[in-house]
């Protein structure tokens, strides 16, 4: 992906699912301050409103659509509708996500499909929407948002992690096969961010996930916004926001041996500090 200071120009139309909370919320601004027509789509419209009010306030023009990104045809729809209002789609950011971790012992099935759903397909959907079109103009980006979880394997993030991965693998993918068409790709790897969701998620999750993941302290939503404009003005395909989930990008092959010794470390502290007795060895194959 080439530097490209036009990747984003003012009147632009750019669409972010999950763009009512967190961290599609703070990039919407951040596209709006650059004086881009920002779309965004999720599922509450009382949260669409709030989020179009703040936004509107600070002066952008601002599109919404209540819409479940794992209902193919209501995404598709929502996204041509989006575009006969506010022009072509030139910067699309999947935001829109769900987070459940829990022991995979524990976690019902449902949950593995729903997360699949929410996070790749609701991903794929809003892809698939935008693509032929970028295409066919030559022109556009598209920004997945992933999770360090889709990096490395993390306790507690067999469902959440396999769909984050999944996200990655079709970023990586996407990428080749746009590029040559203009089309800038993108998948962003952020270490917890202090959003709704990470509250929410905390009633489910293990000691163990939180002592792996408080590796890295929670970002702001705002900086996090800022980091990823920064990366995107920078051209780059893969974007870390933390030290840590960078050398996990570029050198995770080659880390996974120590990484996984250092995980299944904290994972033994943090039973220890639960006072479990009860330590069950850590698998650690290598
Ligand atoms: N916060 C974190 O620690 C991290 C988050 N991420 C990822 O970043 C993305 C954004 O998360 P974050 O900003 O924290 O979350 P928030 O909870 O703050 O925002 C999530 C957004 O997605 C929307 N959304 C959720 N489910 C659906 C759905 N089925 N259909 C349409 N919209 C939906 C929500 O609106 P509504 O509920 O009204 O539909 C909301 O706008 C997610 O993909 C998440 O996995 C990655 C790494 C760390
Ligand atoms: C020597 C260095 C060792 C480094 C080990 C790994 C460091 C990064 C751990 C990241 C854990 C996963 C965070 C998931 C965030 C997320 O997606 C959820 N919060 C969503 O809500």
């Amino acid at each position: 992906m080439a530097r490209d200071k036009n990747w984003v120009r003012p009147g632009d139309h750019v669409i972010v699912t999950g763009g009512s909370s967190g961290i599609g919320l703070a990039l919407a601004g951040e596209f709006a301050a650059r004086g881009a027509v920002v779309s965004l789509l999720a599922r509450r419209p009382t949260g669409l409103a709030r989020a179009a009010e703040s936004l509107r306030a600070a002066g952008a023009t601002v599109h919404t659509r209540s819409v479940d990104v794992t209902d193919r045809d209501a995404v598709t729809a929502a996204v041509e509708e989006l575009q006969e209002e506010a022009g072509p789609c030139a910067v699309l950011v999947t935001s829109a996500g769900q987070a459940r971790p829990g022991a995979f012992l524990e976690l019902p099935d449902d949950v593995f499909r729903t997360m699949m759903d929410v996070d790749y397909f609701g991903t794929l959907w809003a892809v698939r929407a935008v693509a032929p079109g970028m295409t066919h103009r030559g022109r556009g980006t598209v920004v997945t948002i992933a999770s360090a979880a889709g990096l490395i394997g993390v306790y507690g993030y067999t469902a959440y992690g396999a769909a984050k991965f999944a996200v990655r693998g079709l970023t990586e993918a996407l990428r080749g096969e746009l590029v040559p068409h203009g089309v800038r790709v993108s998948c962003v790897f952020p270490p917890d961010v202090d959003t709704p969701q990470l509250a929410e998620e905390s009633q489910w999750k293990p000691a163990e996930t939180a002592a792996i993941a408080g590796i890295v302290k929670p970002l702001q939503p705002s900086t996090v916004a800022r980091g990823i404009m920064r990366r995107l003005d920078r051209g780059q395909p893969v974007i870390c926001l933390d030290g840590f989930s960078r050398a996990l990008a570029r050198w995770g092959g080659v880390l996974a041996p120590v990484l996984r010794r250092y995980m299944d470390g904290r994972v033994r502290a943090a039973r220890r500090g639960a006072g479990g007795a009860a330590v069950r060895t850590a698998a650690s194959a290598d």
